[in-house]
């Protein structure tokens, strides 16, 4: 195993300034170091290469959703058909060793993701310390939404009457100072997702219910946790951590990102840009195939019971592809291997007893041990192996949050440690409207005659 020191030589991050000075450099510090670079950057390719081929444009493509274009900017990940996930050239087990933890945690924590997916850099842990604390201290309601609303992304929609970017491109401010009010948006609106969330899951769940106030000696997750009742559960606080971490980039075509991107362009604020990403993200063959998961595997158990072999599971399996439907939680539209995200999610399983002796995790596993054979042999899915949602919910479920239709509210609080990022970094590299070139049928027919 590599050590942090080595490790961190080896990552194409850079290694924070922490070990120089005793003081600790901020979240806005770091970013106004780092971002003249990345804008100088930009400036050559544009200047050099505007010019130059990186593909073709096949009919596949346009009628295809796209899919396999190289057509977007997206610095903080990039997704590997093969082998996952790497955010700024870290994997997940790289990740998982240098990182920062909550105190008294393992779990990567969402500060330090989203330190890394912004900065490029390896925060310390006393930057992840003053982060955790800015959140604690910026993440109460305003009290005109505490009253409001039930729905996930109408609420994060109405931030959008505090959005600091808005007042000021409305005063008017250079296009050079976009990314400074996009980033204090950001981070208001990171600091306020778990008090949202957990807001709703009580409105919904537990009505009458007050939230305790923000710990401000809390980790973003730990405040989360303990806001929806789950505390004094450290093991799911762990859980939430990690997920949160996990779920939060996956490069920039997937549907939630994409979306919060194509709104941002149009310099829509932060709260308005993200919001729409929320509705991306609940459709089943996206964010909400983590709540499908859990409910099919319910539905298998319902039906089979607890012992059951691989061979009922392989006719539950084609039962569910001959009625027409997809197996949730299978397939991806650029992964051709296991998910990364969904082996770290099974590791977690694998080294806590309790999670081993539940049947619901067990299902998944032989799931996991039959389905990508029924799939290859089923012969559409150009992926038959489990992605991230595939296990995600039956974690949540087994540690006592069961209410499974609220799963993809927790993924949203997470995506936008990587959409937010990307809307930074759109302000400050100045990317212009996204506006790609539409084709009719007869028009594609033409040109390729
Ligand atoms: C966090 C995330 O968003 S991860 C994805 C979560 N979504 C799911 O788990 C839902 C189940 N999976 C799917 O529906 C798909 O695999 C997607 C949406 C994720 C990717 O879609 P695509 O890129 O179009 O997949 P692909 O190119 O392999 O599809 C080819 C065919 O296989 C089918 N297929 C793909 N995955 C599955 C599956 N899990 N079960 C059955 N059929 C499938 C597609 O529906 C398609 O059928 P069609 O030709 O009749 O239209
Ligand atoms: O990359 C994708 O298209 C879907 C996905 O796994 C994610 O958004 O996390």
């Amino acid at each position: 195993m590599l050590s942090r020191a080595r490790l961190l030589a080896r990552a194409p991050v850079s290694v924070p300034k922490r070990f120089a000075s005793t003081k600790v450099t901020s979240l806005k510090e770091t970013l106004q170091e780092v971002i003249p670079a990345k804008q100088e950057q930009l400036k050559k390719l544009k200047a050099e290469h505007s010019q130059s081929v990186v593909g073709d444009i096949k009919v596949e493509n346009i009628i295809g959703g796209m899919r396999g274009l190289k057509a977007m900017l997206w610095d903080a990940s990039v997704l590997d058909p093969n082998e996952g996930i790497r955010f700024h050239g870290l994997s997940i087990p790289d990740c998982q060793k240098v990182l920062p933890p909550a105190p008294g945690g393992k779990e990567i924590i969402a500060e330090s993701m989203l330190w890394l997916l912004l900065t490029g850099q390896v925060p310390s842990e006393a930057q992840t310390r003053q982060l955790s604390r800015e959140f604690a201290e910026k993440g109460d309601l305003p009290p005109f939404l505490e009253k409001l609303v039930d729905s996930w992304a109408w609420a994060v929609a109405a931030l959008n009457h505090e959005s600091l970017f808005q007042a000021a491109y409305e005063k008017g401010i250079k296009k050079s100072e976009y990314w400074t009010y996009t980033l204090d948006d950001c981070i208001n609106l990171i600091a306020r997702l778990p008090a949202l969330a957990a807001r709703i899951y009580r409105n919904v769940y537990k009505p009458g219910t007050a939230l305790p106030p923000l710990n401000k000696d809390l980790d973003l997750i730990g405040n989360y946790s303990a806001l929806l009742g789950f505390g004094d559960n450290h093991n799911l606080t762990e859980y939430l951590r990690l997920y949160i971490a996990l779920h939060g980039d996956h490069e920039g075509g997937n549907a939630s990102a994409h979306t919060a991107h194509l709104v941002g362009s149009t310099l829509s604020d932060p709260y308005l840009s993200y919001s729409a990403a929320l509705f991306a993200l609940a459709g089943p063959l996206h964010g909400l195939a983590n709540q499908e998961v859990l409910r099919w595997q319910m539905a298998m158990q319902a039906e089979l019971g607890t012992e059951v072999t691989h061979d009922q599971i392989k006719e539950y399996l084609w039962k569910t592809l001959k009625g027409g439907q997809v197996v949730p939680g299978y397939g991806h539209g650029v992964l051709r291997n296991p998910d990364p995200r969904f082996i770290a999610l099974q590791e977690f399983c694998d080294a806590r007893p309790e999670l081993l002796e539940s049947s619901m995790i067990q299902l998944v596993k032989k799931t996991y041990e039959v389905a990508p054979g029924v799939l290859k042999e089923h012969g559409k899915t150009k992926n038959p192996f489990p992605n991230v949602d595939a296990t995600s919910g039956c974690v949540l479920h087994h540690y006592g949050l069961t209410e499974f239709k609220y799963y993809t509210v927790i993924f949203g609080v997470s995506r936008a440690l990587g959409a937010l990022t990307q809307l930074v970094w759109a302000r400050a590299l100045g990317l212009p409207l996204e506006r790609p070139k539409s084709l009719s049928l007869d028009a594609i027919e033409k040109l390729v005659k």
